[in-house]
C-alpha cells in the first residue's frame, strides 16, 4: 500500500490514553462489546486525529467521552502492541488535574478501580505494562 510506511496493510493507530488517579484508584471505562477489544476495561482516551499533538488530543478525548476538562498532565509510558488486525501505539499520560466529574458521555460503565487490584480485572492485550507500572510505582 502507498500510503503505508512500513508496507503493510494493518492500521496503525496512535491513542492518546489517560490515567486518572485520584489517591489510590484509577478511573476505568468499559469498552462496549462491538469494540476492538470490546468487553474489557481501558483506560479513557482515543485516536489521535491528524494535525492533534497527543496532549490535545487526550484532552478533546476526555471532555468527549468523561465530560471533564483536563487541565494538568504529565508522559507516563508509551507502548507500542501488534494486535493482529491493528497495531497501536498507546500514549499514555497521568492526569495530574481536572475540572468536572467524571460521566459516561458514551453510556460506558465507569468504575474507580484500586491499583492493587488492578490485576484482577480484564484489560486490552497491550495494557499489562501500564498495570505492571502502576502497581509498582503507586503500590507498597
Ligand atoms: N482508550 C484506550 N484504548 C486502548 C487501551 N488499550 C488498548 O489496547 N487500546 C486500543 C483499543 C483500540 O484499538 C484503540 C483505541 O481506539 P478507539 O477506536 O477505541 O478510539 P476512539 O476513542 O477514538 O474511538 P472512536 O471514537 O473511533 O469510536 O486503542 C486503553 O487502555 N485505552
Ligand atoms: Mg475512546
Amino acid at each position: 500500500m502507498v500510503n503505508s510506511p512500513n508496507h503493510t496493510s494493518k492500521p496503525q493507530l496512535h491513542v492518546a490514553v489517560g490515567i486518572i488517579k485520584r489517591q489510590q484508584q484509577v478511573l476505568l471505562a468499559l469498552r462496549h462489546a462491538s469494540q476492538h477489544q470490546g468487553d474489557k476495561w481501558e483506560f479513557p482516551g482515543g485516536k489521535v486525529e491528524l494535525g492533534e499533538t497527543v496532549d490535545v488530543a487526550l484532552k478533546r478525548e476526555l471532555q468527549e467521552e468523561l465530560a471533564i476538562t483536563l487541565t494538568a498532565c504529565q508522559p507516563f509510558m508509551q507502548i507500542q502492541h501488534a494486535y493482529p488486525e491493528r497495531d497501536v501505539l498507546l500514549d499514555i499520560w497521568l492526569v495530574t488535574a481536572f475540572e468536572g466529574v467524571p460521566t459516561g458521555v458514551e453510556g460506558q460503565p465507569l468504575q474507580w478501580a484500586e491499583i492493587s487490584q488492578l490485576h484482577t480485572l480484564t484489560f486490552p492485550d497491550a495494557n499489562q505494562p501500564i498495570v505492571a507500572r502502576l502497581q509498582q510505582q503507586f503500590t507498597a
